[in-house]
């Protein structure tokens, strides 16, 4: 099947030209699909709380309340240990609740109650880039992105890598989008950071997602690779698909993000437009920690 994969590729290095420097945004009109109108409700939490421990110690989540629409760009911010990551564990199945509710658009079943099979579907419509890219290194990067079809091919398909032409073209398409696509048949171990982040982008939006979940997906890039990103990530959302996204820095939330969420140890501070964040909320965000931020 490998075979296959190379004659894709191929086929549209020579049809399209590539180039390092730019994202080639116009093929996402191509690539991305919602059923959404914009500012539909996509997600809604409601009084979510989460504890790791059984008793005593203050929720790491507690009672946190919001909605998520189609065509929204939004940045989760709060210091360190404020509940970040964990909110977006437990918004994609990979960590139950303790309390409190989700839900899938206008649906009436609260996906905290979800069965394992139910999960497995949310999680495949939910697609979470994670802080470690979660990437299988020795395999070639078309694979890594065909990967994000998973749930919707068969084990021993996917394992004789057997995926169908239009996923393989749409896989392609992705690459070429984020300017992956000369490293198509590369290995993803010998990629750089930067590259592996879109790598893990591409997979993430081959799972067809209603949603985007990303857990600091700048941290640790250059400057150019970071507005790459972020950019690529603004165009997911303006394509009809919600980015909630954790970040540090204040400067880009406001440079990209449409709304921001402020956490402050498990609690929202703060939910509203970027330019609305003030120096007092910053304080009460990140308190010390206010003069790094930035
Ligand atoms: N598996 C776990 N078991 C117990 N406690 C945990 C677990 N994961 C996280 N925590 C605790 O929950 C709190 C919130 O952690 P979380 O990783 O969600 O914060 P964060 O805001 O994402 O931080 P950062 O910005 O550093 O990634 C921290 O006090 C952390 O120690």
């Amino acid at each position: 099947m490998q075979n296959n994969s190379n004659l894709a590729v191929n086929t549209l290095t020579t049809e399209v030209s590539l180039s390092e420097t730019q994202p080639h945004l116009t093929l996402i009109e191509n690539t991305l699909s919602t059923d959404f109108t914009q500012n539909e409700l996509v997600l809604s939490v409601k009084n979510l709380t989460k504890s790791y421990h059984k008793t005593g110690e203050q929720p790491v989540l507690n009672n946190i309340s919001f909605d998520l629409h189609a065509g929204e760009y939004v940045a989760m911010i709060g210091r360190s240990g404020a509940g970040k990551s964990t909110l977006l564990h437990v918004l994609n199945g990979s960590i139950p609740a303790t309390k409190g509710e989700i839900y899938n658009g206008n649906e009436t079943q609260n996906i905290v109650n979800f069965s394992q099979k139910e999960m497995r579907r949310w999680r495949a419509t939910c697609a979470t880039i994670f802080q470690d890219f979660c990437l299988v290194p020795r395999l070639d990067v078309i694979t890594n992105v065909l990967l994000g079809r998973l749930s919707e091919t068969s084990t021993l398909k996917s394992f004789f890598k057997q995926f169908s032409d239009k996923d393989r073209a749409r896989a392609v398409e992705l690459l070429q989008w984020l300017n992956m696509l000369p490293h198509a048949l590369q290995r993803a171990e010998n990629l750089s950071g930067g590259q592996m982040q879109r790598v893990a982008i591409c997979r993430a939006l081959m799972q067809n997602p209603s949603l985007l979940l990303a857990d600091e997906p700048v941290a640790s890039l250059d400057p150019k690779n970071t507005h790459r990103i972020m950019q690529a990530l603004g165009n997911v959302a303006s394509n009809g698909i919600p980015v909630l996204v954790n970040l540090h820095s204040v400067e880009l939330v406001q440079q990209y993000c449409t709304r921001v969420i402020g956490l402050a140890k498990g609690e929202i501070i703060f939910d509203g437009h970027p330019s609305d964040l003030t120096q007092e909320i910053l304080n009460q965000l990140y308190g010390d920690e206010v003069s790094e931020t930035q």
